[in-house]
């Protein structure tokens, strides 16, 4: 359980930012208790709290959606009416509109349209820079493409402030909930009312464009003002808002790092790189900016176990919450009513008897499926994330122009890894980059 009050917070932080082996702040814990069913009591994040880390219970947790609900730091950050806030109906319905209007193969292909040209424009200007902070590329690019997706916001002065607004928006999330000036916690939510007053006014702005000219927007926020109830009743434009910021929230950095962690991995593995290139040249057009399809990107086999292999050594979301709704048993084991449960995903990933060599970047091992419950970066249940195709999609096309187009290398090969809030090398991945 570990000191009073603190707990075991501070072993976490010795583990993750001093020592930089987040993988031994588990291993420790098997060492010292045994791996029993996975369930290890403690006191972390300034709550009574059961870790879980095995495939087995950590999906016995995710897939009980009645018996634990979700904690987020801070939820009106997100919005609480957003997706990730709300439960039951209502998640139900939110979620498989979301999941349709981003996640199914239809709506991938426009995807892969929207995305592209700036993908594309967004490599040949690195190229023309020459050096390149590779994380913070990727997040120009990333935002780009998502306030495209989701609210058809075109690139400009006020894209570029609600971008500060995101920035000052997140740490938040991590703050201790101090709510005066001066304060992290304060400055987050000033950031969020600003960001709620830009994205009404865009809802405003589309309401106008559909008296005048009705019919279909196409993006995901006038599909959003769209949906209804079994009753007829249709969202609040405070829910739509909601919505909207909080999938931005969901879908930029966890993306950005994706491909960041992309071209770093592509820098160190030249015969991942190799093949790469000889798959996507077989595909590859002359004509429209070599612009592929989702037809295309189904054929990219070698490709796609590239992009799973990323996904999996990001371990962008290395922890997930619950709180435990009544007692729940496991494995001879009580969960307490009211407890946090701290579901444990980057273990998953990283422990060498669900893959061997576990911090290696080795995309043929998905040459064959993982083992069942051992891939969890999309968490899992009916709160699996909802852009997990759109990532995909999105470091597909990345891999595609990039691999065909382009050479690129680390400035400093030896640059330490720090693992908070998220992994990254502490140079955030600088690197030389030119055309082929
Ligand atoms: C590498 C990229 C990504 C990773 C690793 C990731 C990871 C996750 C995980 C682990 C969850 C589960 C949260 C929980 O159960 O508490 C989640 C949920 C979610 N993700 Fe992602 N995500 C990624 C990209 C995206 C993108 C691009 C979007 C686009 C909007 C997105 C939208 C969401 C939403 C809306 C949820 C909440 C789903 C719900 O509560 O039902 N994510 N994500």
């Amino acid at each position: 359980m570990g000191l009073p009050f603190i707990g075991e917070t501070l072993t976490f932080l010795w583990y993750f930012k001093i020592l930089r082996r987040p993988d031994d702040f588990i291993k420790s814990k098997k060492q010292k208790y045994g791996e029993g069913v996975g369930l290890y009591r403690s006191h972390i994040f300034g709550y009574p709290s059961i870790i879980t880390c095995l495939p087995e219970s950590n999906k016995f947790v995710l897939q009980s959606a009645s018996d634990f609900h979700i904690r987020w730091p801070a939820p009106e950050l997100f919005g609480l009416t957003s997706l990730v806030n709300v439960e039951g109906k209502k998640h139900t319905r939110l979620k498989s509109y979301v999941v349709n209007a981003i996640n199914h193969p239809k709506a991938l292909r426009r995807v892969a349209q929207i995305v592209q040209p700036r993908i594309v424009s967004s490599l040949r200007s690195w190229a023309n820079k020459g050096k390149i902070n590779g994380l913070l590329e990727s997040k120009k690019m990333t935002f780009e493409n998502i306030c495209m997706m989701f609210a058809s916001m075109e690139p400009g002065p006020l894209l570029d402030e609600i971008d500060k607004c995101f920035a000052g928006l997140v740490p938040g999330f991590r703050a201790y909930p101090l709510d005066f000036p001066g304060t992290a916690f304060h400055h987050a939510r000033r950031c969020r009312w600003r960001l709620n007053a830009v994205f009404r006014e865009e809802l405003e702005k589309k309401k106008q464009q559909k008296e005048s000219s009705p019919g279909e927007i196409g993006d995901l926020m006038d599909g959003l003002m769209q949906i209804k109830d079994e009753g007829g009743k249709q969202l609040t434009d405070d829910e739509v808002v909601d919505n909207i910021v909080s999938f931005v929230i969901a879908g930029y950095s966890s993306t950005s790092y994706a491909l960041m962690w992309a071209l770093y991995h592509l820098s160190n593995s030249p015969e991942v790189l190799r093949k790469l290139r000889e798959e996507n040249t077989a595909i590859s057009k002359e004509e429209k900016d070599g612009f592929i399809t989702m037809d295309d990107i189904s054929q990219l086999k070698y490709t796609a176990k590239v992009v799973e292999e990323t996904i999996r050594m990001a371990n962008v979301a290395p922890t997930l919450f619950r709180v435990a709704n009544r007692d729940i048993e496991y494995g001879g084991y009580t969960i307490p009513k009211g407890w946090q449960v701290v579901i444990w995903l980057r273990h998953i990933h990283t422990d060498p008897k669900n893959y061997d060599h576990p911090l290696s970047f080795i995309p043929e091992r998905w040459d064959k499926p993982a083992k069942p419950g051992t891939f969890q970066v999309f968490g899992g249940g009916h709160r699996i994330c909802a852009g997990n195709m759109l990532v995909r999609v999105q470091l597909t096309i990345l891999l595609h122009h990039l691999s065909l187009g382009y050479k690129w290398g680390l400035t400093n090969p030896g640059a330490k890894i720090k693992y908070l809030p998220h992994p990254c090398p502490e140079d955030e991945a600088a690197l030389s980059f030119s055309t082929l």
